[in-house]
């Protein structure tokens, strides 16, 4: 996939979480790969408003999520992180938003969220009665810090980290994968909460 074509998918992702109130003011980014060898990811620009993205407002990173281009927008500051997990988990699309469930489950539950006997795990890629862990790190302003924090506890069938106090990661083989992943997970985590 060409950048600017990866750039365009970006934004109109981009545009649907927004709506969902998943990428408040600036937060949240989300990046799809390029090529697998070498690892190359189209990850959001930073600072921007999610919802107001164009084709344009993304930039090409490699792996530890430098860019690799010059007279790019400024990668997401979290492009380390995506960078990272796709790496690690062979995904081909990253999705990171800063929904409010994620976060108050990780207040309750800091280490793992614990889910289980719901249909809506079959959308997350499991079985209904699986028992189901989601990992929980803590915040770090550090890519490196947080990757490592993420591989330590990685499984592979487990395609979802918790960034107490700050938001939630989810990828998939693709952007629409890792979207409805994302949705029926928040739905997950604002049940367990509320219940
Ligand atoms: C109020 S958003 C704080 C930064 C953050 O967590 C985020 O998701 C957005 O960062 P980016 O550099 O991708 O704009
Ligand atoms: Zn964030």
């Amino acid at each position: 996939m060409r950048l600017h074509e990866a750039g365009a998918l970006l934004a109109a992702e981009c545009a649907r979480y927004a709506a969902m109130g998943w990428m408040r003011g600036t937060s949240g980014n989300l990046s799809v790969v390029l090529s697998r060898d070498p690892l190359r990811l189209a990850v959001t620009a930073s600072g921007l408003d999610k919802g107001e993205m164009t084709a344009s407002d993304v930039a090409e990173i490699d792996a530890s999520g430098a860019p690799v281009r010059p007279n790019q927008p400024t990668p997401s500051a979290e492009a380390g992180l995506h960078g990272r997990i796709a790496s690690v988990s062979g995904a081909g699309a990253v999705v990171h938003v800063h929904a409010l469930a994620p976060v108050l489950a990780a207040e309750r539950w800091p280490n793992a969220v614990h889910l289980r006997n719901l249909e809506m795990l079959k959308g997350f890629g499991r079985k209904a009665d699986d028992w189901v862990s989601i990992p929980v790190v803590q915040n770090s302003q550090d890519m490196t810090v947080l990757g490592d924090a993420f591989e330590s506890g990685y499984r592979a069938d487990t395609p979802a980290l918790i960034v107490a106090r700050h938001g939630l990661y989810v990828w998939g083989s693709d952007l629409y994968q890792a979207r409805h992943r994302t949705e029926c997970l928040e739905w997950l985590l604002r049940f367990i909460i509320e219940t």
